[in-house]
């Protein structure tokens, strides 16, 4: 267990360097190329309810996918996680413009406040697809986060409520797919793998 977490702290490490070598230009060539088979996925087009992360400068930038999911008249719901615990609510965004109202955590991520009553969407009727943030992922579906464990408890915690499992789909530039990344038993396998280059994933 000791030597898992080691593992997965030294890759993250690797990653999070590997992720700072890209040029703003390379990013965006990559996010429109994944934003553009997202967009075009059977499981995004016929999702009504949809999780998606405001991303930080080294994630695929999530823009032009929270704009259609408004333009095609679909619910929006993103992360509030709690700072110091392992607790995050999928919480409704009203609209587009909403964004650059909400207040930047600690670690540079905006999310409507503690106080900021919203709807939730485990307590509304769950999610049809989840669109999960990430350093790294391999072709198995196993995914390393940046090792607070907030999507492994979200997805758990929905799990026991509904008795079920949203799809998830990972959002990957090619830089973070690994050969095999190092897991426990919480760790959740990611569904799909989206990413700008050629990717197989054996099917689920
Ligand atoms: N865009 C986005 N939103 C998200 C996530 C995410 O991965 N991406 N999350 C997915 O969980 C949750 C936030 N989790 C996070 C966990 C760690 C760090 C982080 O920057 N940690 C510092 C180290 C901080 C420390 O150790 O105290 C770092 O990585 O340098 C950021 C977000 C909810 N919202
Ligand atoms: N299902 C769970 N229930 C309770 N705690 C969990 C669960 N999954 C993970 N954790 C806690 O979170 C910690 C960090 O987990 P892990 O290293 O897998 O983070 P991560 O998946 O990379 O992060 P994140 O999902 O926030 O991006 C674990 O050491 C564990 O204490
Ligand atoms: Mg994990």
């Amino acid at each position: 267990m000791a030597t898992i977490q080691a593992a997965k702290r030294a890759l993250r490490a690797q990653l999070k360097q590997r992720l700072a070598a890209l040029s703003d230009l390379e990013k965006l060539r990559q996010s429109q190329a994944v934003t553009r088979k997202l967009l075009s996925h059977h499981r995004y087009q016929s999702a009504q309810r949809i999780a998606v992360f405001l991303s930080m400068s080294d994630e695929v930038q999530t823009g032009d996918i929270i704009r259609d999911i408004f333009h095609q008249g679909k619910l929006c719901f993103i992360p509030r996680y709690q700072p110091r615990s392992t607790h995050m609510d999928m919480v409704r965004l009203g609209s587009l413009e909403e964004i650059n109202q909400l207040p930047v955590t600690t670690w540079n991520i905006r999310q409507p406040g503690e106080e900021d009553c919203r709807e939730e969407a485990l307590a509304t009727g769950g999610l049809d697809l989840v669109l999960v943030p990430g350093l790294g992922f391999d072709k198995e579906g196993h995914r390393l986060g940046r090792g607070k464990g907030y999507y492994d408890t979200f997805l758990e915690r929905y799990s026991r409520h509904l008795s079920e499992k949203p799809y998830t789909i990972a959002l990957a530039y090619q830089e973070q797919i690994c050969d095999s990344i190092p897991v426990t038993e919480n760790d959740f396998e990611i569904d799909e793998i989206i990413c700008a280059g050629a990717l197989e994933m054996p099917e689920k």
